[in-house]
């Protein structure tokens, strides 16, 4: 067993046993129903040697996690433009804030935040069906992960376009100062469906593996964006990826990563590993509480921060 997959095993075993788990997010309802106890963690290194511990195969809602692949392909589609309506600065309030958008005349700080993730998709959105941009992403998401049984998680996206309030209105505020091009209704659909993507730990490692390498997927050799524009989404994540808990889990982890309120993280170790891990409770700020101390005892163990031993 290599020293990786010691580890890996070794940190799903702790996190089994720990009574710390977090609450499951509970405002959208379908997800308040997750059995906490779960916990998995997926290591895959720069020789696509996969790594598993625990529940790595049991899908997940991935939810904002998504907002780092739509932003991947949205700048596909309209490059730097798309800097034009989001910015790129640490947001410090919670993922689902209205309160910086009158300041700062509906441009969200962030791609991560929701207001930013609404605003990404939107130009996803332009120019097509509703349908056709979420198959646009989800095709993407089946590519990137070499699996094509990846699919949208339709009673979590219908229990979120049911309860979605607060995104409506941020959406709505960015519509009026003209900030969405698309009908609001059909943007928000979008971005619920694309969040209520179900993935595994495994699956979401494989997706992440081209952040890790330069751009590339390490077994076809395939450049699925420039070196460049992979480091700077990396920069992204660890700036904005955990919105107002950023700080600590770079100070903890030292890595780039991007959390979800399904309780899942995905984190780069640039040239070393693309990581996967879900625990469903969250904490405070709507993070992965026990994904958060996994990664933290991962990266300490194989000295992994990129800040670092
Ligand atoms: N932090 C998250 O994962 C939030 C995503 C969720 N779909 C929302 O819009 O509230």
């Amino acid at each position: 067993m290599s020293a990786i997959e010691q580890v890996v095993r070794e940190i799903a075993e702790e996190m089994r046993e720990r009574p710390d788990r977090g609450d499951v997010a509970s405002y959208i309802p379908e997800l308040a129903r997750v059995d906490a106890g779960q916990f998995g963690l997926v290591v895959i290194d720069a020789d696509d040697n996969v790594a598993v511990g625990g529940d790595a195969d049991v899908p997940f809602s991935i939810q904002s996690i998504s907002k780092v692949f739509t932003l991947t392909l949205a700048l596909g589609r309209v490059g730097d433009r798309l800097w034009e309506r989001v910015g790129r600065e640490p947001s410090g309030s919670p993922f689902n804030s209205v309160v910086q958008l009158e300041y700062e005349r509906g441009r969200p700080r962030n791609p991560f935040i929701n207001a930013g993730a609404i605003a990404v998709t939107d130009l996803i959105l332009s120019g097509h069906q509703p349908r056709e941009a979420l198959g646009d992403i989800l095709r993407f998401m089946q590519f990137l992960a070499e699996d094509s049984s990846i699919a949208i998680d339709e009673a979590v996206a219908a229990s979120e376009q049911r309860t979605g309030f607060r995104n409506a209105a941020l959406a709505n505020y960015m519509k009026s100062f003209g900030v969405l091009d698309n009908p609001v209704d059909y943007t928000l659909g979008v971005y619920f469906h694309h969040c209520a993507i179900a993935m595994s730990c495994r699956q979401l490692a494989m997706a992440g593996r081209f952040l890790a390498y330069n751009g590339r997927n390490p077994s076809t050799g395939l450049s699925v964006v420039q070196a460049e524009r992979a480091r700077r989404i990396n920069a992204i994540m660890l700036t904005c990826g955990h919105y107002d808990g950023s700080g600590e889990f770079a100070y903890r982890v030292g890595l780039p990563g991007k959390s979800g309120v399904g309780g899942g993280i995905l984190a780069i170790a640039p040239g070393k590993a693309s990581i996967a891990v879900w625990s469903p409770g969250l904490d405070a700020n709507g993070n992965s509480h026990l994904g958060r101390v996994a990664l933290e005892a991962l990266t300490k163990r194989l000295g992994w921060s990129i800040f670092g031993a």
